[in-house]
């Protein structure tokens, strides 16, 4: 059930002088209680997607169990991950960053009032987290003024902390202020592959040599809680220096339905590290990677969005150096609405790899 585990339902803590009862509904309960929601166009047309689904980064990877006050475990959802219902894990076998981020939202978002929003966060990574035992939230409510709150998180595992977390909350204002870029103009999704079809496309090739062949089939058994469409893909097998610049439609598996602002935020959260770092890395293809990790990774919430549906993920990297690696991406909304900024730097420690090619 996406609003509860273990039974309790999650309900945001009622800010300190006000009843349990004045306390909102769980930014999770709304959602699994919503109606199906009708495709992207939002046109009324029957959903082609199985409405019964639940996306699995609500109903699990993103549901915390409510420990006491403030303070919040994944454990439900760790279970989740053992007792098979497999997520994402990178291949660094590092708890995946995105997840963190993901959860130590949830749990901020959970001791705020209903109406105001998250409109930005800053992490450090400090320690690698350990897919193996849950982790922990705590949550420290920094400040609550008239229109902005701010709360700083700790993920902690094995009595560290993992993750540090510094959020702030906005009450809804309009302001005469505004402007944005303009969004790229690329293929849209329905003329795109998906990442699965790409890699059962590269696996169709004769020529592809069994270590790439097993390397992609490794790939294609990942659950992946995204559904992503590359766009203009590098072909897999060619070894040449690209430019630090990728772009991808993204969004959740499965619905999430309207109007759940703070959860859509939390489940972007997670989307905007997969893939990310790598954009670093695309103009060295002469060099492996021995180790790699994001080091801290922020964002800024622009406008209303549905992570449940196509977002164009705009990835850039103007720059690395000294073992480090800077990336900056943007998602944007299918009608062009600027929707999240995302940044994030990550370290890399590298060596030459040998030339053989994939063919
Ligand atoms: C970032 C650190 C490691 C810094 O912490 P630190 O203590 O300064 O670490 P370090 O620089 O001393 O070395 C850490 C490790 O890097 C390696 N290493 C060290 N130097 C070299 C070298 N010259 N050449 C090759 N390897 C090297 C080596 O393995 C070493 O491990 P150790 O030997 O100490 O057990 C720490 O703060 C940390 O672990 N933070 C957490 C990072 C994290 O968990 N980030 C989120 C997960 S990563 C992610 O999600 C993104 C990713 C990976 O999924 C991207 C993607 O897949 O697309």
């Amino acid at each position: 059930m996406a609003a509860s585990s273990g039974g309790k339902k999650l309900l945001p803590e009622p800010s300190k002088g006000t009843s349990a009862a004045s306390a909102h509904s769980s930014i999770l309960r709304k959602s699994s209680s919503e109606k199906p929601v009708t495709e992207a166009t939002g046109s009324g047309s029957k959903s082609s997607r199985n409405e019964d689904l639940h996306s699995v980064l609500v109903t699990s990877v993103l549901n915390l169990e409510r420990l006491d006050l403030d303070l919040y475990s994944n454990e439900h959802s760790n279970r989740c991950t053992f007792t098979g219902t497999h997520h994402w894990v990178p291949r660094s076998r590092m708890l995946f960053g995105g997840q963190i981020v993901g959860q130590a939202l949830v749990a901020a978002a959970m001791s705020v009032s209903e109406n105001i929003y998250a409109h930005s966060l800053h992490c450090y990574f400090v320690r690698a987290g350990d897919p193996k035992v849950p982790v922990l939230y705590q949550v420290d409510r920094i400040r609550d003024g008239k229109s902005f709150s701010v709360r700083s998180v700790k993920a902690i595992q094995h009595g560290n902390p993992i993750l540090i977390c510094q959020s702030s909350f906005q009450r809804k204002m309009e302001s005469p202020i505004h402007h944005q870029f303009t969004m790229p103009v690329v293929p849209s999704p329905n003329e795109l592959l998906t990442q699965e079809e790409l890699i059962q496309k590269y696996l169709r090739d004769p020529a592809l040599t069994e270590k790439y062949k097993v390397g992609l089939t490794k790939l294609l058994a990942e659950e992946v809680p995204i559904e992503i469409k590359p766009i203009n893909p590098p072909e897999y097998y060619r070894r040449v220096a690209l430019e630090s610049k990728q772009h991808f439609w993204v969004r959740a598996r499965g619905y999430i339905g309207e109007g759940n602002m703070k959860l859509h935020c939390c489940v972007a959260a997670y989307i905007s590290d997969y893939s990310f770092l790598r954009t670093a890395l695309l103009p060295h293809f002469q060099y492996k990677v021995k180790f790699m990790a994001s080091l801290d990774h922020s964002m800024w919430f622009h406008a209303p969005f549905r992570s449940d549906e196509w977002m164009l993920y705009e990835c850039e990297s103007p720059w690395a150096g000294s073992c480090r690696g800077l990336v900056q991406g943007r998602l944007w909304k299918q009608d062009g609405v600027l929707a999240v900024s995302c940044a994030q730097e990550g370290v890399f420690y590298v060596k030459p790899s040998a030339a053989e090619s994939k063919l």
